[in-house]
């Protein structure tokens, strides 16, 4: 493959809007950017690593998806429409970088896990059947089937990270925005979350992940965006994005040929058996 990364590896289709779509655009905090000047499209389907240091502007590029912070300039459209126009809530998912589940209220896995369902639902009307299930479902996903009724409060951050991750799964979302979600959580609950997001992902939900460790994720998110320093550094395959877990904004597009093969090459062995990426025509 010849030329800039950013150019045709991930060719736009013109018939179907984005899943994200920043043009140009500037996000940040009161009247300060932090992100700026950034042009992204993610389309329907695709698996995204966000990537960078410290500080570089990751969860503020997120968080903007969200209309948690400012969108300062430029362009920002989810599932189609202009940050904030979204109607149904529910269709964008969000695992938050910090866990925030151990409120003064106490609650129940289930309970929290139930609030995300709330979110396609809606607040009127008893939970059907279905809704119970989708519920009950996300958190056996996460492994916390024995965990159902416990307060959230009992549990460990890892396990809280995972019942955070349930609960974004509970609604059923066509974009699904995580915030470091395997921070924290040990390397066979790791796995449990690579095989459910690789099982999401073949459903066709878009995925965009912030991490610091693409490794336990890396054969389900098979493009990177590195962001540095509040600029997009690098756009292109995982695979070819290097050794980027904590010093990800050093890296520049031309470092990608060099860098082939090596951190994020290898594919985890439990997604092998199953071609999640083999979808849409992606490879
Ligand atoms: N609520 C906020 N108000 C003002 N500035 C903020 C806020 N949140 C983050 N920032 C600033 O934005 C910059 C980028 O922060 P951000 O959290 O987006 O980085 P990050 O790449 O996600 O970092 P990390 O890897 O440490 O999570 C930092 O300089 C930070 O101080």
């Amino acid at each position: 493959m010849t030329g800039h990364p950013l150019a045709e590896q991930h060719p736009t289709e013109p018939d179907r809007a984005p899943a994200i779509g920043l043009r140009g655009a500037s996000i940040g905090y009161g009247d300060v950017p932090v992100v700026q000047d950034v042009d992204l499209s993610v389309r329907p389907g695709e698996a995204v690593a966000v990537l960078g240091s410290n500080g570089s502007g990751k969860t503020t590029l997120a968080r903007g998806l969200l209309g948690l912070a400012s969108v300062l300039g430029g362009d920002v459209t989810v599932l189609g429409a202009p940050v904030g126009r979204l109607r149904e809530r529910g269709r964008v998912g969000y695992v938050p970088q910090r866990h925030t589940v151990t409120g003064a209220v106490p609650a129940t896995v289930r309970e929290v896990v139930g609030v995300g369902r709330l979110a396609r639902r809606g607040l009127l009307g008893r939970p059907t059947a279905a809704d119970r299930a989708a519920v009950a479902e996300a958190i056996a996903a996460v492994g916390l089937g024995d965990r159902e009724r416990d307060p959230v409060a009992s549990l460990s951050g890892g396990q809280q990270r995972r019942v955070l991750v349930a609960r974004a799964l509970a609604a059923e979302p066509e974009l699904l925005i995580m915030d470091e979600p395997t921070a924290g959580v040990d390397a066979a609950n790791q796995e449990t979350l690579a095989r459910v997001l690789a099982e999401v992902s073949a459903a066709g939900t878009t995925l965009l992940v912030v991490t610091h460790e693409a490794g336990p994720l890396a054969g389900v998110l098979t493009r990177a965006v590195v962001v540095d320093h509040g600029r997009i550094r690098y756009d292109g395959p995982l695979a070819e994005a290097g050794p980027l877990a904590g010093d990800a904004g050093h890296h520049h597009p031309g470092d990608a040929e060099d860098r082939r093969g090596t951190a994020y090459r290898q594919h985890q062995p439990w997604t092998s058996s199953r071609p999640v990426h083999a979808r849409d025509g992606e490879q």
